[in-house]
């Protein structure tokens, strides 16, 4: 009995407790845009709180963070309500629970379940927002606020470049009797506004630079620029936005180009939203079967890290409007929809302690080791904090809470410190004045954040300049790992990388963990990489200021090594998209005696180079091939993959994520052309950043014009 009871009090107070701090967060992530904790903490606590509430109902106050969206607004901005609230969405995290949704609609509207038919979306990771048309105008903007009420942000909104102020008008000149418009009266329209992987960096890094606040993910920068007081601060921030939906939708029925009367299906309405001018999501499929979803959510996860914007999920949509209006909506979400959502790549953790690496190029990198940590499957200890000036800037500490981030394979890193956690006993780092590895005396380069050591000879920086030269997009060699290439080191058995090619198999069957079975394969390995591309050679060097598309420029355009090593600094200065540092660091490097006499005995042991125009023939091509195939497959529209095919596509002004020149390489590869003037036949424009005549030009040709991001969804599908 007695026990009974204590039971139920302590429930009580865990929820109350629950619905405390969720309520907190959701006002520290939706108002202030400064989330202290990962969003999988968030969600587990939300979990929590759903258990106890589902089995002890009384629990379950009105005013639970469980039954609501986001967070109020605030007092600062005008308000606005929204005519049918703007609801979350359940959530799900494995393939049963996209199943168990699946089985339950099926059992609502008793249909067979194989009846049920979805779109499927990217979750896009950014601050949703409902735009209002009267009359085929941007009239409002609002954020979704508590779901009820949002806050105002239209003109905020008008600086977003994708948003139309003014709908297309579809049918416009074909239908001599329309007199009513080929819009409705009133539309109102809901998406996602984004800020790119890329721009969020920058915009992360020029903070940095000024001591400002930095944001802690792409989402919380979107929405932090969105709701800004000042409207010429947004028009500052590289914002962009996808719809997905419509609120309010009043006046006639949608007629399009297609002659739809009325909708039928999400994924129509997606299509007229689309001919009006919004821009839709090109990775979006329609009426797709429950494992087709399944299969889609693979494949998105898959292609996550390589899309230039966050996405933490898909959203699964009953496409049948008739269907979503019979199974209605719950309290916080509707029954129709579900995100099933990826599997995290932010956690937060605690620094334990910052250690120093020595690179390829003797770079001291200072590393912080962190209390191991769980993110997205993958358990975490270090995470790279990049250079002094970072840590400085950031303020990281020993013993400091912080944001960490970990994506594809890219080396976790620390975003930020969340200060509320600080107790202030954390202790600042101080650099080392020596090598850790050599002990000889370190210097700050000029004009650069870096300290190095400068010991030629130094151990540390020859096994990362051999681990880069065997790697894979360098003479990729086979099984030549880690841990080998550090005991060929340490025992001194190479003191270049010339030296692979003059290994011997008695030597590396000697090393820890090798036999005679692993020394062939690897010698194998060794004696195919011999023959190679030149744009890997000329990677594989490790040249400072000089990765893959540097590499690539310049064995497009010298074609052999020869004239790489004579090209002066002018000449290589002159191919866009390689910068003065590039320039000046190859030219060095092929200056210096000690270089030259390596690249010699590469060539005594038997590299040699392929020649250039055998390279676009074979390999380039094997490799978009490659590409191609984890792509996500259209289930209906494959028209619409390789867009660029055969288009005319002209680039202005500068894109972010990629030079022009490499934009121009992609589309090429794509089986676009590229011109430098815009022309009546002209399929397309692609306007960068500060885009000037060309765009006007295009504009009054009426050439359809683009953005990278939709550049790179094109790209992608090719
Ligand atoms: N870290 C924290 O402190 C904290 C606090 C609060 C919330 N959160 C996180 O926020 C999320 C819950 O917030 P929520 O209610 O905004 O999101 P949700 O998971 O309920 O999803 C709904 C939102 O998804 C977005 N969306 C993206 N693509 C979409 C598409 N194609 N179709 C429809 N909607 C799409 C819309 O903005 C929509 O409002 C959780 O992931 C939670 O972890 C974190
Ligand atoms: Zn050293």
């Amino acid at each position: 009995m007695m026990k009974n009871y204590d039971n139920k009090t302590s429930l009580a107070s865990e929820a109350a407790q629950l619905q405390q701090e969720l309520t907190h967060h959701n006002y520290l992530y939706h108002v202030l845009d400064a989330p202290q904790i990962s969003d999988s903490e968030f969600d587990k606590k939300m979990a929590r709180l759903l258990e106890i509430e589902a089995s002890h109902p009384h629990l379950s106050t009105p005013d639970s963070p469980t039954k609501r969206v986001g967070a109020p607004p605030i007092e600062l901005f005008e308000t606005a309500p929204h005519a049918i609230p703007m609801l979350g969405l359940d959530n799900a995290f494995n393939d049963g629970e996209l199943t168990d949704f699946h089985n339950r609609i099926a059992k609502l509207i008793e249909r067979d379940s194989y009846e049920i038919l979805y779109t499927v979306e990217p979750k896009l990771d950014g601050v949703a927002v409902e735009l209002r048309y009267e009359y085929g105008i941007l009239t409002l903007a609002t954020t979704r606020g508590d779901g009820i009420i949002g806050e105002v942000v239209t003109e905020n909104v008008r600086t977003i470049r994708s948003i139309p102020l003014k709908l297309k008008t579809p049918g416009m000149g074909k239908d001599q009797h329309a007199m009513e418009p080929e819009f409705p009266t009133l539309l109102e329209v809901r998406g996602e506004v984004i800020i790119n992987r890329k721009d969020f960096e920058n915009l992360n890094q020029s903070r940095l630079e000024k001591g400002e606040y930095l944001f802690a993910n792409p989402r919380n920068a979107a929405a932090g620029s969105l709701r800004q007081l000042d409207s010429r601060v947004t028009a500052a921030r590289p914002l962009s936005m996808f719809v997905y939906g419509t609120g309010l939708v009043e006046g006639m029925s949608m007629k399009t180009e297609t002659g739809y009367t009325t909708m039928a299906s999400h994924s129509e309405m997606l299509r007229t939203l689309a001919s009006f001018g919004f821009p839709v999501n090109p990775l979006i499929r329609e009426k797709v079967t429950l494992q087709q979803a399944i299969d889609y959510y693979r494949k998105l996860e898959a292609q996550r890290d390589s899309l230039p914007y966050e996405i933490d999920g898909v959203v699964i949509k009953v496409d049948d409007l008739a269907l979503q209006q019979e199974l209605g909506v719950k309290s916080r979400s509707p029954r129709w929809a579900i995100a099933y959502k990826f599997q995290a790549t932010e956690e937060t953790t605690v620094v334990k302690d910052i250690i120093v690496q020595v690179g390829r190029t003797g770079t001291l990198t200072p590393v912080a080791l962190l209390e191991p940590v769980n993110i997205g499957g993958v358990t975490v200890s270090r995470a790279t904090l990049h250079n002094m000036d970072e840590i400085q800037r950031k303020d990281v500490r020993v013993g400091d809470t912080v944001v960490v981030i970990r994506a594809g394979d890219v080396i976790p890193k620390v975003v930020k410190v969340i200060e509320a956690n600080r107790t202030g006993t954390e202790t600042p780092f101080v650099m080392p004045s020596k090598c850790p590895v050599c002990n000889s005396e370190v210097h700050r380069m000029e004009d650069e954040a870096a300290i190095k050591c400068i010991n030629a000879s130094c151990r540390a920086q020859l096994k990362e300049r051999i681990k880069h030269f065997v790697s894979k997009a360098a003479f990729d060699v086979d099984g030549l790992g880690k841990k080998l290439v550090e005991q060929l080191v340490e025992r001194e058995i190479i003191t270049s990388f010339a030296d692979l090619f003059s290994l011997e198999k008695v030597e590396l069957a000697a090393m820890e963990r090798m036999g005679s079975k692993s020394a062939d394969n690897i010698l194998n390995a060794l004696e195919k990489s011999k023959e190679v591309p030149l744009k890997r050679l000329i990677y594989a060097l490790g040249i400072d200021h000089t990765g893959e598309s540097a590499a690539l420029l310049l064995s497009q355009t010298f074609k052999t090594l020869d004239r790489v090593m004579n090209a002066t600094k002018e000449e290589m200065e002159a191919i866009d998209g390689i910068g003065p540092k590039t320039a000046g660091a190859v030219h060095d490097f092929f200056s210096h005696a000690d270089n030259l006499a390596l690249i010699g005995k590469l060539m005594q042991n038997g590299v040699t180079v392929l020649p250039v125009d055998d390279q676009i023939g074979s390999t380039e091509k094997q490799e978009q091939k490659g590409k191609g195939d984890d792509e996500v497959e259209s289930a209906n529209n494959k028209a619409e993959e390789n867009r660029a095919q055969g288009k005319i596509f002209v680039l202005t002004g500068t894109l972010s994520s990629l030079t022009r020149a490499e934009a121009k390489e992609r589309l090429q590869q794509a089986g676009a052309k590229v011109t430098g003037s815009v022309s009546s036949k002209t399929d397309y424009l692609v306007a960068g950043e500060s885009s000037g005549s060309k765009l006007d030009k295009a504009r009054s040709l009426g050439v359809t014009v683009i953005d990278e991001q939709t550049l790179m969804s094109m790209l992608e599908n090719t």
